[in-house]
């Protein structure tokens, strides 16, 4: 416990105008408040909390649910949810005085990302204390300065706790408000406050803690101090320091560097690299050459994790050997089954398996490859996939993902027991679905769960780094959907990072449009993740099944806008997800959507934002002459066609005038930026007609990546086709960095459709829409005009998949009837087999 898994290298940003003469801790903020100025908020003895919180609030300028986000508020007001009949709730809405949460949900973020910035900002401290708990210890740092400043001239700092768990790179923030001391620097200073800091996986790790290497990490969430003008409120962040030395593991490959300038204050932080489409992959020949050495290296490690004993298996299950495939068990008599519930033994600091004592730390053999490939920003080779075709006449995806570990710095994974978020505890509001309590019931009927529980009826897929099958948890009529992974596979593959990235960021999530991780064990040197089963498939089919193989721009305005609120959430949670395209999104039993596959995701560090908005403009219209009354008859730019003739809202009439009155007001409020705009990273990773093209060059990227591929996915929604498609996957590589944007005659697509993919497609991430302040920007576009963000899940979806029942039953008439069934385990040659009788 406490421990990452993987190395870490940090390359920490730190604000050169203000880290040498703030002071660094919690404590000494609190120190240094009190000696500059007497606080103008305390609590008093008679106040709530909930006061005091407003008077916060109010110092700020937040004040009311017009003034904190007018088109939004009057938007729920005024319209029904997307034909959701029924489904609108009157109780939606702020009340005056405001509360914390509904300020920040004026802020256009939505409930879900909400809880998400509370829940990462709060992990951290301790994984019990109450709620109530840190909203008192955070109203405790809360101290407002008064004096020659005026009350509106305050920092809101985030300050990690102190915390006493040995988690990992996330820290429990305190809320400060102190005395802009730094009133000179005024606006200047606000675009270098934003720093983030990025943990991406470094085996290495693992092989120093073998060796005996007691690394102490000190991952700071970096001083970000947002000095704007004097009655600006800025909420800054400052470093957690030796606050958080205990948090995290990392290697002694810690280093700093300094900010550098206002719109680079990132670290560069690698881990991931990128992965196929879902046909071909793309993979280094320098790990599969160097495969079977790293496999010698493998040893045995005691088991640290809470083990659970063997029980009486599913004697219709066993696993035979391949051909090619290493000897992974025998067979069901002589194995013994070897379980680890890892859900339930999320305080253990690894998953070793018992038995055989492989374990997933073994991932210092991933480095050599990873390290090998580093500065590169080509795919060296284009491994085919093994992915079974679609039936009938859909046609495969050629997108394969890639994943090259470019980057030179190392990540960081997290100490699961403290990202677990997959427990139903954790989860209140799902205690009672169905699949929990099928879940719970055996657990606690067995003391543990594993594969054993479950009966295997289909094969759903195969991925870069496991099968998955759909599975009826036995006795129970209930489908899941369970990822295979073979560990000494991925040890040799060096995949086991990217294993572990996604299943700790599954353990993570808790979100309508995400997966849930109901279960993790390891059996037989098989991990299986068991989660949510979507038996609409994905969209890259259900796209193809659509007259002219696109959606309709209704539909596709559904699905593009709950992938925003899935990436937003992401990103409150520092994950820069990379691979978003069709496959990856799946359709749920209701219609709606659920967006997996993390294995390529990057993990940072960041801390949310409050700005003064002075530098915020309207959601930007892409082109040259977007931001301007563009004149020029002769301009042809592809861009202006559309920009030209975009509709403003003109002042011509009191109503216009008064919208525009509010629009500038909502403005000028205050801004949380709750994402990780200036993560950073050099992996090469993506799906090649989706890669960004700050990726391409090698340029570092960063969260703009997700608004680049969310561009691409709603042009291929509506399209059919992705942009910039080229013949090979090197015309693809040059036609994204260098062709510029280009319509197809039909279909008919609006022009807000287009403007919104051309302010995404913008080659220069600085100028990219959502780069600046998240998925709020995208979310304000006309593309998105009245749909009500918080009730889209309550909305009709486009379509509704067949019901899992009829699929669970043909599964398994099909599994019955066929007598023996053989479900290949494994992906990329070597084959594990589950034999089914
Ligand atoms: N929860 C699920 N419900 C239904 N089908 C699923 C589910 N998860 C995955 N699948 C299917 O299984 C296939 C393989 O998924 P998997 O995540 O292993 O592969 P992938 O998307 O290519 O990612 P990776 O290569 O990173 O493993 C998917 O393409 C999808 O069709």
């Amino acid at each position: 416990m406490g421990s990452f898994r993987g190395n870490c290298e940090i390359i920490e940003a730190k604000d050169e105008q203000s880290t040498a003469q703030r002071p660094q801790t919690l404590r000494h903020l609190r120190a240094y408040e009190r000696e500059q100025k007497p606080p103008i908020l305390k609590k008093g003895p008679n106040k709530t909390l909930e006061d005091d919180i407003n008077k916060l609030f109010e110092a700020v300028n937040l004040r009311t649910c017009k003034s904190l986000d007018l088109s939004d508020a009057r938007r729920n007001a005024s319209k029904k949810p997307m034909r959701g009949n029924g489904s609108y709730s009157p109780g939606i809405g702020f009340s005056e005085p405001v509360s914390l949460k509904q300020a920040l949900r004026g802020l256009c973020i939505s409930q879900a990302a909400e809880m998400a910035a509370v829940k990462r900002s709060s992990m951290p401290a301790s994984p019990r204390v109450s709620e109530a708990g840190k909203i008192s210890n955070m109203y405790r740092s809360v101290v407002v300065e008064t004096g020659e400043y005026g009350p509106s001239h305050v920092e809101i700092c985030l300050v990690p706790e102190e915390s006493t768990s040995n988690s990992s790179r996330s820290f429990g923030v305190k809320p400060v408000i102190i005395k802009n001391t730094d009133h000179n620097s005024s606006n200047a200073a606000c675009s270098t406050s934003k720093k983030a800091q990025y943990l991406e996986e470094k085996p290495e790790t693992e092989s120093l803690k073998q060796n005996g290497c007691s690394s102490v990490s000190v991952v700071g969430t970096q001083l970000m101090k947002t000095s704007l003008k004097e009655k600006d409120p800025v909420l800054i962040s400052t470093p957690p320091h030796n606050n958080a030395r205990d948090n995290i593991n990392i290697s002694n490959k810690v280093s700093s560097v300094p900010s550098m300038d206002s719109t680079a204050s990132s670290k560069l932080v690698d881990k991931a690299a990128p992965k196929p489409r879902r046909k071909s992959r793309l993979q280094n020949v320098s790990s599969s050459s160097s495969a079977v050495k790293g496999t010698k290296d493998v040893r045995p490690t005691k088991s640290t994790s809470r083990l659970v004993k063997p029980i009486a298996r599913n004697k219709n299950l066993t696993i035979k050997k391949s051909k090619k495939a290493p000897v992974l068990a025998t067979d069901g008599n002589s194995r013994k089954s070897n379980e680890i519930n890892s859900v339930e033994a999320h305080n253990s600091e690894q998953l070793i398996c018992q038995k055989c004592q492989c374990s997933l730390k073994d991932t210092s053999k991933d480095i050599p490859d990873c390290e090998a490939d580093r500065n590169t920003s080509a795919v060296k080779t284009n491994v085919p996939s093994n992915k079974p075709c679609t039936k009938g006449d859909i046609s495969q995806s050629s997108k394969s993902s890639i994943c090259d570990f470019s980057s030179s710095t190392n990540s960081t994974l997290s100490d699961e027991s403290n990202l677990s978020g997959s427990t139903c505890s954790n989860r209140p509001h799902m205690s009672k679905d169905m699949r929990w309590e099928v879940i719970n019931h055996v657990k606690k009927q067995y003391g543990f769960l594993g594969l054993s529980h479950f009966n295997l009826l289909k094969k759903l897929g195969s991925g870069d780094i496991g099968t998955v099958y759909l599975a009826e948890l036995i006795g129970t009529n209930c489908p899941f959907a369970i990822k295979v992974m073979d560990n000494e596979f991925l040890a040799r593959r060096k995949k086991m990072v990217r294993a572990q990235t996604e299943r700790e960021i599954l353990r993570m999530l808790d979100h309508p449009f995400l997966p849930t991780l109901y279960a993790q064990f390891t059996s037989d040197n098989l991990s299986c993740l068991v989660m949510d089963f979507c038996p609409g498939g994905d969209l890259h089919v259900l796209r193809q099944k659509q007259p002219g193989r696109n959606f309709p721009e209704q539909a596709a305005r559904f699905y593009v806008a709950e992938v925003l609120l899935a990436l937003e959430y992401l990103h409150m949670l520092g994950i820069v997800y990379r691979d978003l395209k069709p496959e990856n999104i799946l359709v749920r039993e209701d219609g709606h959507i659920m967006l997996t596959d993390f294995d390529l995701s990057l993990r940072c560090s960041f801390s949310p934002t409050l700005v003064q908005s002075l530098a915020m403009e309207p959601p930007r219209m892409s082109g040259p002459c977007a931001g301007s009354n563009c004149i020029d008859p002769f301009c042809s730019g592809p861009t202006c066609k559309v920009s030209c003739f975009t509709p403003r809202i003109l002042p011509t009439t009191a109503r216009a005038r008064k919208l525009k009155a509010e629009a500038d007001h909502t403005r000028s409020l205050p801004q949380l930026i709750a994402e990780p705009t200036e993560a950073r990273s050099n992996s090469f990773v993506g799906t090649h007609e989706y890669l960004a093209p700050e990726i391409i060059k090698g340029e570092g990227h960063g969260s703009a990546v997700d608004w680049w591929t969310f561009g691409i996915f709603l042009y291929e929604l509506l399209y059919g086709k992705t942009p910039f498609k080229g013949a090979g996957n090197e015309e693809t590589l040059a036609n994204v960095v260098m062709q510029s944007l280009r319509f197809p005659e039909g279909p008919i697509v609006s022009f807000q459709a287009r403007d919104l993919i051309r302010s995404l497609l913008v080659k220069e991430p600085e100028n990219r829409l959502g780069t600046e302040t998240g998925s709020a920007e995208i979310k304000r576009h006309p593309f998105f005009q009245g749909l009500n963000w918080a009730l889209i899940r309550c909305a009709v979806p486009p379509q509704i998949p067949e019901s899992y029942n009829g699929v669970v039953s043909d599964s398994r008439t099909d599994s019955q009837d066929k007598g023996k069934k053989f479900l290949e385990c494994g992906a990329s040659g070597e084959q594990l087999e589950f034999e089914l009788f």
